[in-house]
């Protein structure tokens, strides 16, 4: 039977939903204890809980798939690449929602691992989703997209992203930024361990990405969250050490502005907008990373500052940086969340000789796989003095509370910076494909070869959508902790896949150091560790998908 596209895709997310309502049905009767979520029994069956938000994630991943196809159809742009990759996409999720998504590498949730019924998963199995499913994902529509596709390096069209005008300035700027000032050096700043150059971080102030977000009237050019994920994905794809340059910033201004007196504001807010001041985020402990609430860092009170005593650890761009946001525990009798504090603590930027002249404060390098650029730093605090005025907010404990409100910003933002990593792993892949003779024709004719290609142009498409629609959320004040969690989730799979597969498609050479694919994969690896780890961020997601549907 042949339906029509756009009326077969409605039906078919029709069915995830159900079987998304089945797995969250399912679950809740397991893990529901009068008629409260019984957090110890979530912890318990935690594999089944995280996959309830992965299949939570596939179907609003088709939903915003679906409204980016009608977008452009309505706009006359839904050209055969669009309607391709909105087949395969569809074809493929439908198809593992129902068979097994892989949490991570051989991690697979399965349907009746969540208790949905066999009657459940048969329903699934509508008309829609079973033509979906045989016809999407197939040999021909694959080699199709990768015939498309074969020759937009140049361009860098892999689809019509369905951006506005503006927007699409946005992108055509920065991304002429990343091919001239960014690719032709990274490799290189990764191969030497090197930090970017400040010149690049100069040019990035001119062009205003610390202020991007920020409200004009604090020096900023209030562009919203939309334009961030543009911008970080662009610069990411260049290097994900420049597209990360603005994260701290962003992490820093959406503190302030969520949590800052107006002083702190007018104080702080106009340098981080021109770049003036470079913030580093410090959080992380040597024994406290996920469970970030039993953070051990002391501050006490002493007249009109506070003593800062305590480790941390992963500190990125520490050395460099003249502001800390830093998170530390005022109130020792409450060893939770709410003993915590968040300051803005001034140090002096260090250079290569000295990284850490200010007194009481001491560090030392990190050697990383990847994510290089800026350099991760472990740091200590002994007797090290902060203003009583930098304390965020000027009250103590609301610490924890006042990161918290900056969770979906920096989900957003490394959805964007994951989605630059799997272009430019795409862009690599495809460009090895198309140059490497073997057997007396590129390899890219191979059917392995170039459905690696197709199958990542369209996840990244189809997250790409995912991420605008959590940024859009946020640009209109609404809450998208889940969208944006799921954002990450999806994301970071995407960059790890896509880079995996492009250095296979490198074949030996990509086990080469001087092939750039190798340092992409390092890079990538770390998207699943930071801004809440993969497990975390799964565990986030089911259980506010669990509780919403009772208590
Ligand atoms: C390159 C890099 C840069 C970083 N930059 C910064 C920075 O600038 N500032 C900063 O403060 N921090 C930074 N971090 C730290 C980062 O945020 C932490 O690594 C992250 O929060 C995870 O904490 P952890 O490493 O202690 O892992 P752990 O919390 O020990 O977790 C280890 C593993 O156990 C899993 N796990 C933990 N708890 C659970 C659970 N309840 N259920 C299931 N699985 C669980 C995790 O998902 C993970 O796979 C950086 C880290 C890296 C590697």
């Amino acid at each position: 039977m042949t339906f029509e596209l756009f009326p077969a895709c409605e039906a078919a997310l029709a069915a995830a939903d159900k079987l998304v309502a089945s797995a969250r049905d399912g679950l809740r009767a397991h893990l529901v204890k009068d008629g409260k979520l019984d957090r110890t029994l979530m912890a318990e069956h935690q594999f089944e809980c995280h996959g309830l938000s992965w299949i939570a994630t596939y179907a609003e991943t088709l939903r915003q798939t679906l409204e980016w196809a009608k977008n452009l159809s309505t706009e006359g742009k839904f050209t055969e690449l669009e309607e391709l990759i909105l087949r395969v996409g569809f074809g493929e999720y439908l198809s593992q929602m129902r068979g097994g998504i892989p949490m991570s590498q051989g991690e697979i949730i399965r349907p009746d691992a969540m208790w949905v019924s066999i009657d459940d998963v048969n329903a699934f199995g509508t008309e829609e989703v079973i033509y979906l499913i045989e016809t999407g994902n197939t040999p021909e529509n694959r080699e199709k997209i990768a015939r498309l596709v074969e020759h937009s390096l140049d361009s860098g069209e892999f689809g019509n992203l369905g951006l506005d005008e503006m927007y699409e300035m946005i992108r055509d700027q920065f991304r002429r930024f990343a091919n001239e000032e960014v690719i032709p050096h990274a490799h290189g700043w990764h191969e030497r361990d090197d930090y970017i150059p400040m010149e690049v971080i100069d040019k990035m102030s001119e062009m205003g990405v610390f202020g991007l977000t920020i409200p004009e009237q604090y020096g900023g050019s209030e562009l919203g969250k939309t334009s961030m994920c543009i911008v970080s994905e662009e610069l990411s794809r260049g290097y994900i050490g420049v597209g990360s340059l603005g994260t701290r910033s962003e992490i820093a201004a959406e503190l302030i502005m969520g949590g800052g007196t107006e002083e702190q504001k007018a104080q702080w807010l106009p340098k981080i907008a021109t770049g003036e001041i470079l913030p580093t985020a410090v959080f992380t402990e040597p024994n406290t990373g996920s469970d970030l609430g039993s953070l051990r860092t002391r501050a006490v009170r002493d007249g009109d500052s506070y003593t800062i005593t305590g480790n941390k650890t992963w500190i990125t761009h520490a050395a460099r940086a003249d502001v800390m946001t830093l998170l530390a525990r005022t109130n020792p009798n409450e060893p939770g969340y709410k003993g915590l504090s968040m300051f803005l603590a001034e140090k002096e930027r260090g250079t290569e000789d000295n990284p850490f002249p200010t007194d009481g404060m001491t560090g030392g390098e990190i050697e990383v796989l990847g994510y290089r650029g800026m350099k991760e730093f472990e740091l200590g605090f002994d007797g090290f003095k902060v203003k009583a005025e930098n304390l965020l907010g000027g009250e103590e404990g609301n610490g924890f509370k006042q990161l918290m409100v900056t969770f979906e910003s920096a989900r957003i933002q490394t959805a964007a910076r994951a989605l630059g990593v799997a272009q430019c792993a795409l862009e690599l892949g495809l460009r090895y494909a198309t140059e490497r003779i073997q057997f007396g024709q590129p390899i890219f004719n191979f059917p392995r070869v170039h459905s690696k290609i197709a199958l990542a142009v369209v996840e990244i498409m189809m997250t790409r959508q995912l991420t605008y629609f959590a940024a859009r959320q946020k640009d209109e004040d609404k809450r998208c902790d889940l969208e944006a969690g799921m954002a990450k989730l999806l994301g970071a799979r995407v960059a790890w896949s896509t880079a995996d597969n492009a250095l296979q498609i490198h074949g030996g050479n990509g086990y080469a150091l001087e092939y750039a694919i190798s340092r992409v994969l390092c890079d990538a690896r770390i998207l699943n560790i930071f801004e809440g780890a993969a497990e975390i961020q799964a565990d986030v997601i089911a259980r506010r998908l669990l509780s919403e549907a009772g208590n």
